[in-house]
């Protein structure tokens, strides 16, 4: 009796559950039906493909959702920008093309700067409800962001975390060897494992201020993931967060948990750094947080998506830079000879122009994000004659842009000589990542919206690259194949994780 009624039970609730959840479509459909009529603007929206009743374009999205084919598909159907329809939202912009990200990103600045609002308030997501990413385009956003980009990450002040990235560097190289044998050639390396907890380790001491001990670390570390894993899952809060709420009750149970283990742990270094005496030379993103006046849950999710933004994506660039460096040799081999020259005349191992082209080459061919976080038009602007109404949702195709071959010769291949002197991109690499009028790529995004840990992320990749060299060669493990395959998550990381041979150039 138990077992049936179980059984019974697993096959009424998904049932009754998808019939809510289909007439509230068709009611919300009818009535965003009725405001689209009213609305002189759909006729001009950029084109979309024909959308089915009720469903809309959601169907674009299939099998799997993997927006890189879809994004594909959609520009060489319907040219740089197009209009998706999704049932419950608004109509969905997607921008292909350098010029027009550029032209509405930063000429419209104050127009395309606002963001669509964070997925549910609940207390399961309040790591997500305060975050800067979050915040509606206004003076909160601007000074959380201002803390952030200008008093913790502006140029002037990356050098005072070189202490991070030795501590996390002598860790991994450490296990690096240990794991080699007395050949020094360690068969294989399961790269990105390490290169994330020496990413998150480095992260950890510039957000908290203290080098966490191991065990610290490893919690956090694993509650983060834990995280992570869980936000995507619970993406349908965007939707319909009360009948999400139904559906997925352990989820959101677990993220409630989750989110109360962070406290826990959090708190404590809270009250620690706040009775630490200062350090002039260094100060912490925590240190800056507290001077702020806020309370302790804006703090944790200030200090979570200084990790969450920061750690899997700058893993995942310095696995594809080691990925191509293993796969060509000779590129390998230049970078090595162009760093140990370099160290040997006791230069700034970080200026070699070469090991900033490759790291940029690899955010160009392979952006961490393939669309970048969503916008929201605050008001309505047009564009090459089409309309963006306000309230729309626009997405920039970051991987498209990167990949233009109107901007890049041969874009799918890695060649990071377009980045030097004479290349293709015939600015000089810094200038890529900042507002001007000629950027060519944008895998920090552009504008008033742009990462504001761009700089951050390329010393740490190019410090942990040139370490990395310098120490070991790097080769693709026996019997193992390099697949450029990507996979789409909440960012973008290698499908099949990379398996290194490494061997001890001392
Ligand atoms: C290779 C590493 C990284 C890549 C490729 C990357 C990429 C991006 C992209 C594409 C955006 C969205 C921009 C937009 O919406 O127009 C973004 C936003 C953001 N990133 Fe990063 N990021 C990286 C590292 C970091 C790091 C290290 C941090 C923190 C220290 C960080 C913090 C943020 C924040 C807070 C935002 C939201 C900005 C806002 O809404 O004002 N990112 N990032």
């Amino acid at each position: 009796m138990h077992s049936m009624q179980l059984t019974m039970s697993w096959l009424i609730y998904p049932f009754f559950s998808s019939l809510a959840f289909f007439l509230f479509l068709i009611l919300f459909q009818i009535r965003i039906g009725r405001k689209k009529k009213k609305s002189e603007y759909y006729s001009k929206l950029p084109p979309s493909p024909p959308p089915l009743p009720i469903l809309g374009n959601l169907l674009w999205f299939l099998p799997d959702f993997d927006l890189g084919p879809t994004l594909r598909r959609l520009r060489s159907l319907l040219g740089p920008i197009a209009t998706l329809h999704i049932p419950l939202l608004p109509p969905c912009i997607f921008i292909m093309d350098i010029d027009l990200a550029h032209r509405t990103l930063v000429r419209h600045a104050a127009a395309f700067s606002h963001r669509t609002p964070p997925l549910s308030p609940g207390r399961a997501f309040r790591i997500h409800a305060h975050s800067i990413n979050t915040a509606p385009y206004g003076p909160r956003w601007r000074r959380l962001r201002h803390t952030l980009a200008v008093d913790l990450l502006n140029p002037s002040r990356l050098p005072s975390f070189s202490h991070a990235h030795r501590w996390a560097l002598g860790s991994l190289v450490q296990k690096l060897q240990e794991s080699s044998g007395s050949s020094g050639v360690n068969t294989v390396v399961d790269a990105r494992e390490s290169f994330r907890f020496a990413t998150f380790q480095a992260l950890t001491l510039i957000c908290f201020g203290d080098k966490l001990d191991d065990s610290t670390l490893r919690r956090l570390n694993a509650l983060q993931l834990d995280y992570l894993s869980l936000t995507v899952k619970l993406s349908a809060y965007g939707l319909l967060p009360s009948v999400a709420t139904v559906l997925y009750f352990n989820r959101w149970r677990r993220a409630l948990h989750l989110s109360r283990k962070i406290d826990e742990l959090l708190f404590p270094l809270f009250r620690a750094r706040e009775q630490a005496e200062e350090d002039p030379s260094f100060v912490s993103y925590l240190d800056l947080l507290l001077k702020l006046g806020l309370d302790d849950d804006e703090i944790v999710s200030l200090c979570m998506e200084f990790l969450n933004a920061g750690v899997d994506t700058t893993t995942t660039t310095l696995e594809w830079v080691m990925v191509h460096l293993a796969k060509n040799q000779g590129i390998q081999e230049r970078l090595y000879e162009e760093i140990k020259t370099a160290s040997s005349r006791g230069g700034d191992v970080q200026k070699i122009p070469y090991l900033k082209a490759v790291v940029l080459e690899a955010l160009r061919r392979h952006p961490a994000a393939h669309v970048a976080l969503p916008h929201m038009a605050g008001e309505t602007v047009e564009v090459d004659g089409y309309v963006i109404p306000k309230g729309a949702i626009v997405n920039y195709a970051l991987s498209e842009i990167n990949w233009d071959e109107k901007v890049w010769e041969a874009p799918m291949e890695f060649r990071p000589e377009r980045f030097l002197g004479g290349g293709e991109a015939d600015i000089d690499a810094n200038a890529t990542l900042t507002n001007r009028a000629e950027i060519k790529m944008m895998p920090f995004g552009a504008g008033r919206r742009m990462c504001p840990g761009g700089g951050l992320a390329m010393m740490q990749v190019q410090c942990f690259v040139a370490s990395l060299i310098s120490k070991f060669r790097w080769e693709v493990a026996e019997g193992e194949e390099v697949e450029l395959e990507e996979k789409h998550g909440l960012i973008t990381t290698m499908k099949n994780p990379f398996k290194a041979r490494i061997v001890s150039r001392e």
